[in-house]
C-alpha cells in the first residue's frame, strides 16, 4: 500500500486536489480518508459549546484513531470511517465503510502535525495557498456550503484559524516531500502526482 498524505491550510484546495487526482485514475484503486471524518466526538456537549471549540488545533482530532484506521487499512482491514457534519459540529453517528485500496490519500490541516501518523506516510504533500486567497475561499465555501455567515468566517480567522495556522500548519512545510502551489489550479503538479500514483498501480 502506498500511503499519500496531503495537508495545507483551510481553503488551500486539498479536497480539489484530492479530487482531481482520482479523477481519470483507475475506480476503486485510490481509497480517501479525511480528517475531517476524525474530529473528536462531542456529543456530550451541546451546540453552544461546541461552536466555541478551536477545530483548527490539533487537540480536537482523535489522532489515535486515525492512526488506527490507517494501520488496519494496512493491515487489509476495513474500516468504518465516521462521517462529520460542519454544520452541527460534531460527527453525525453515521460511518462509511473503506477498504483498503493500494493507494490511500489522508487529506487534512493537520496530518503532518502528529508525528506517528506523519511518519506512516510515503510521500508527503503540502498544498499551498497565500492566506488572502485561501481566506476569500473559506469565506464563499463556508457560507454556500457550510451554513456560515460572514462574522462568523471572519471572528474564527481572526481569533483561532490564522494564529494556529501560523503555529501548527505552515511549519509543517518543512517535512513536505512536495510542494503544490495552488494560488491557481496546477494541473501540472496533480498530473506528477497522478504519474507516481499509476507508476505503483502498475
Ligand atoms: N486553485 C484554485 N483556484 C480557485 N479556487 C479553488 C482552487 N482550489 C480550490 N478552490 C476552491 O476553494 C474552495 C476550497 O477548496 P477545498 O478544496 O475545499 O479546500 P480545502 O480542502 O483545502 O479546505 C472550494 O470552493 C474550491 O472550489
Ligand atoms: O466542526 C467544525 C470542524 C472544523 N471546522 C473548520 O474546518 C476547517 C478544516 O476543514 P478544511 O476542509 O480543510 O477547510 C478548519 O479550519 C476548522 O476551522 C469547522 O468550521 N467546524
Amino acid at each position: 500500500m502506498l500511503i499519500i498524505g496531503i495537508a495545507g491550510g483551510t481553503g488551500c484546495g486539498k479536497t480539489t486536489v484530492v479530487n482531481q487526482i482520482l479523477n481519470q485514475l483507475p475506480e476503486g484503486e485510490v481509497g480517501v480518508i479525511s480528517q475531517d471524518s476524525y474530529y473528536k466526538d462531542t456529543t456530550h456537549l451541546s451546540y453552544d459549546e461546541r461552536v466555541k471549540i478551536n477545530f483548527d488545533h490539533p487537540r480536537s482530532i482523535d489522532f489515535e484513531l486515525l492512526e488506527q484506521h490507517l494501520k488496519d487499512l494496512k493491515n487489509g482491514q476495513t474500516i468504518e470511517q465516521p462521517v462529520y457534519s460542519f454544520v452541527k459540529h460534531n460527527r453525525t453517528g453515521d460511518t462509511i465503510k473503506t477498504i483498503p485500496r493500494k493507494v490511500m490519500i489522508v487529506e487534512g490541516i493537520l496530518i503532518l502535525t502528529h508525528p506517528e501518523l506523519r511518519d506512516m506516510f510515503d510521500i508527503k504533500i503540502f498544498v499551498h495557498a497565500d492566506s488572502d486567497e485561501r481566506l476569500i475561499r473559506r469565506l464563499k465555501r463556508d457560507i454556500t456550503e457550510r451554513g456560515r455567515d460572514i462574522d462568523e468566517v471572519l471572528s474564527r480567522y481572526q481569533n483561532t484559524l490564522k494564529p494556529m495556522h501560523q503555529q501548527f500548519i505552515e511549519p509543517m512545510k518543512e517535512y513536505a516531500d512536495i510542494i503544490i502551489p495552488n494560488n491557481k489550479y496546477n494541473t501540472v503538479a496533480v498530473d506528477i502526482v497522478k504519474t507516481i500514483i499509476n507508476e505503483k498501480l502498475q
